[in-house]
């Protein structure tokens, strides 16, 4: 099983390292305020400079993103793909991926089966699909919480864009949710940080040497 993964909320050049060394196939970076994991693109553009070539897909995460900030994005940090996770239309996807040229990831937040079927709305105009655990009322953060949703709800789902199982993954569970939901991406955050925003390069190697052995 070939299974690709995605090491997200990165801010520092030794994560970074120990992400690509690792053999993961797309690198996250956040910006969205509120987050521990927050950054410029100027910044992430700094941490993405030193690996352009390798092979490793570059993503810029954001929420409900204007016109500003995916111009900003797209001249300082070049991502491959934009990640959205808010509350974005298939009509404001199409725009976000002309006006860049880069791919997207629409996120999900899924508490059951009818958030599954939402990406079929999103099929003509998004690259890839993330499905996300819906965060707790009240929550600050749309992602990144280390909340798991229902993995069975993937089950046996087929769609026509590569997708993403995303929400509370760690070392530990990963081959059990991949088992479990059959999805051929999967994409951590918390569970591979040691404090809020704080990646630990040990918890993403063991991550990804999880995925590597499946
Ligand atoms: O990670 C964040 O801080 C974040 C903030 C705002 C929007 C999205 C965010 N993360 C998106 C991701 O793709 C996370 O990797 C995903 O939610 C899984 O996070 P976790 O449950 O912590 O592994």
């Amino acid at each position: 099983m070939s299974i690709r993964a995605k090491i997200c909320g990165l801010s520092t050049p030794e994560a970074v390292s120990a992400a690509v060394e690792g053999g993961a196939a797309y690198l996250g970076f956040v910006f969205f305020a509120k987050s521990p994991r927050n950054l410029t693109p100027e910044a992430a553009g700094r941490l993405v400079e030193p690996i352009r070539g390798q092979g490793v897909r570059t993503v810029a995460v954001t929420v409900d993103p204007d016109d500003v900030l995916i111009d900003r994005l797209m001249a300082t940090m070049k991502p491959d793909l934009i990640q959205v996770h808010g509350k974005e239309t298939p009509a404001r996807v199409r725009q976000i991926a002309e006006r860049s040229g880069a791919g997207v990831i629409k996120a999900f937040s899924v508490s059951s089966a009818s958030d599954v079927d939402q990406a079929r709305a999103f099929e003509p105009v998004t690259e890839q699909f993330l499905f996300d655990a819906r965060p707790v009322e009240g929550s600050a953060l749309p992602g990144g919480t280390g909340a798991r949703f229902d993995w069975t709800l993937l089950d046996g789902r087929r769609f026509s864009r590569p997708h993403f199982l995303a929400g509370g993954l760690d070392p530990w569970n990963v081959a059990d949710a991949i088992r479990v939901s059959g999805a051929p991406l999967v994409d951590v955050s918390s569970g591979v940080e040691r404090g809020p925003g704080l990646k630990d390069p040990a918890l993403i190697t063991a991550f990804l040497d999880a995925v590597k052995r499946l």
